[in-house]
């Protein structure tokens, strides 16, 4: 279960640039369910998932997942739960250009210490999932969006993680893509996981078991 109570998110608190991006948000979402967050450009969404996520720190309130709170772990202590729990897809998928898909994939699992044979071998199988079994030594840049989107979504997978949270997933992928997205969305979940995404696509709010929206920082 993944827990916020009275979160808040100031970028640049008291100065000019100031930015009350997430007010007073308290948010509980059952341990595997399905999740969406929508709300026009600019009401939080991303803040907010990046602070589920474990990368950013709100400005007060507190994060729970199982009952830890994880606002109060070092940043070390969140990167070892980041790597361990958490599965990101994002938005503009995030790949390291010259790095062939195999290892975009399975970077996640170096800091694990898992030798390179095991590597190739977990990606493999993960691109083969996403049908890219034939671009398994492609670069980001040799691949379309939609690939480099199924890399993308491989890599979130390669450590599988108990939570995976989803930046627009579909906003720049295209029609079968993003049906295989969702398709594959629903299987982790089938298989356990809690999934939180933030999308406009009204599809979503099919699939999920609950929709949250967001308006100018605040949960409706
Ligand atoms: N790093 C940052 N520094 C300062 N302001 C930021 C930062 N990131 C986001 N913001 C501001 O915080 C507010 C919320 O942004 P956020 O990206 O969370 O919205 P969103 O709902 O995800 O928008 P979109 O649907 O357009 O992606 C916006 O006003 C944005 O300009």
């Amino acid at each position: 279960m993944i827990r916020m109570e009275n979160i808040r998110k100031w970028y640049n608190a008291n100065t000019k640039h100031e930015v009350r991006a997430v007010e007073e948000v308290n948010l509980t979402i059952a341990k595997n369910s399905f999740v969406v967050l929508k709300g026009p450009s600019g009401s939080g969404k991303t803040t907010l998932l990046n602070i589920i996520g474990t990368l950013d720190r709100p400005t007060t309130g507190k994060v729970f997942i199982n009952e830890e709170e994880i606002t109060a772990f070092s940043d070390i202590a969140l990167s070892v739960l980041r790597r361990e729990k958490i599965g990101f897809i994002f938005q503009d998928f995030m790949l390291i250009p010259r790095l062939p898909s195999w290892e975009n994939v399975s970077y996640p699992l170096i800091p694990v210490g898992i030798g390179t044979k095991e590597r190739f071998k977990r990606a493999k199988t993960l691109l083969d999932m996403m049908d890219l079994g034939e671009r398994v030594t492609h670069t980001p840049e040799e691949l379309s969006g939609g690939q480099q989107q199924r890399v993308a979504i491989a890599r979130a997978l390669i450590n599988n993680p108990g939570i995976i949270i989803a930046d627009e997933p579909t906003s720049n992928i295209d029609e079968e893509t993003c049906v295989k997205l969702m398709n594959t969305l629903i299987e982790l979940k089938n298989r356990g996981a809690t999934i939180v995404v933030a999308a406009h696509d009204p599809r979503f709010k099919e699939i999920a078991d609950e929709t949250f929206t967001m308006r100018n920082g605040r949960l409706q």
